[in-house]
């Protein structure tokens, strides 16, 4: 399936990954330019933009719905903009208003580049999955969400094409805390009946949970959210695989590695006044700047004309 000039759009490329037998996606959990900049440099296939790492860096807040539509979308835009080749599934937690508002999202995504959302039916007054105490809308309320998004898809496909269009829609159940396993699951059918393409049951407690989850819902892909020290088990991808996992997504995976390091970095100069660099760290800034592209845009700015870079950087 390739757009215009042979390009594969990143729906496309996501689509036939979930369409592969016998594999999982692994999505590292990005949240910034440089933490999607460091995913894309280890070959990963996919990359998922966590909400509540857009949350933690963008707004210095937790994961309790307070991003807005517009915060998601230039993180998740942005994001998807610095390598086209790489789908990116982007974080949409409930729409963030009624259906007319989830449609302005998925289609605002859409344009974006962006090749896969997950919606849920939490209230609009969220929080993280893994957190005590969620409050969940009715089936109506959630359905209504999927069918928006559907229609919204539909109407970006007649008008930018049928593969760029083609946004792949992961329906999201927070309801197995308050209203369990079986009810959890007819939410997720009825999705997949509306229209959408993957299941995400969200905090699944054992892995017999996961096995029959994947089971019942076969053959929709389902979605693993692996959350370390959260209420699932910390699942290898082969033995998320084993289970009939499709995609597993790691949202916290560079949160908490900056989050640890950089607790650790500023205790130390606090303390002692100065910092033991590691000798990555003395090699200086350029080995970042490189891996964000300093080199493309070196040959951009010289292909154009330009002098600014001729006597080196
Ligand atoms: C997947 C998730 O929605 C996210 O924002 O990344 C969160 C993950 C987290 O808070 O660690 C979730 O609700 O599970």
């Amino acid at each position: 399936m390739a757009d215009f000039h042979g390009f594969k759009s990143a729906t496309a490329r996501l689509r036939e990954l979930l369409s592969r037998d016998d594999h999982i996606t692994i999505c590292p959990g990005v949240y910034d330019g440089l933490t999607a900049r460091i995913a894309l440099r280890g070959n990963f296939d996919c990359l998922y933009m966590t909400g509540a790492g857009t949350a933690a860096s963008r707004l210095g807040m937790p994961d309790l719905g307070l991003v807005t539509m517009n915060d998601m979308l230039t993180n998740a835009a942005m994001i998807a903009s610095l390598d086209r080749t790489v789908p990116l599934i982007a974080d949409a937690d409930t729409g963030y208003g009624g259906p007319v508002m989830v449609a302005r999202t998925v289609k605002s995504y859409i344009a974006a580049g962006i090749a896969g959302l997950h919606l849920e039916d939490q209230v609009l007054s969220k929080r993280c999955g893994h957190l005590l105490g969620k409050e969940i809308v009715d089936e109506d309320t959630f359905l209504s969400r999927i069918r928006a998004a559907v229609i919204a898809r539909e109407e970006m496909k007649a008008s930018i094409g049928e593969v760029a269009g083609d946004i792949v829609l992961i329906a999201r159940t927070d309801s197995l805390q308050s209203l369990g396993f079986d009810e959890a699951i007819k939410r997720l059918k009825m999705a997949i009946e509306v229209g959408a393409d993957v299941a995400f049951l969200e905090g699944p407690t054992d892995v017999d949970q996961c096995r029959r989850a994947c089971r019942v819902l076969a053959p929709t892909p389902v979605l693993l959210n692996n959350v370390p020290g959260g209420v699932t088990p910390d699942l290898t991808a082969k033995e998320a695989q084993e289970l009939g996992f499709k995609l597993m997504i790691y949202p916290g995976l560079m949160l908490t590695a900056v989050y640890d390091s950089c607790t650790a970095s500023s205790a130390e100069l606090k303390s002692t006044g100065t910092v033991k660099l590691t000798e990555r760290q003395m090699e200086g800034p350029k080995a970042l700047f490189t891996t964000c592209g300093l080199l493309e845009c070196i040959q951009l700015d010289k292909k154009a004309g330009g002098q600014a870079y001729s006597s080196g950087v």
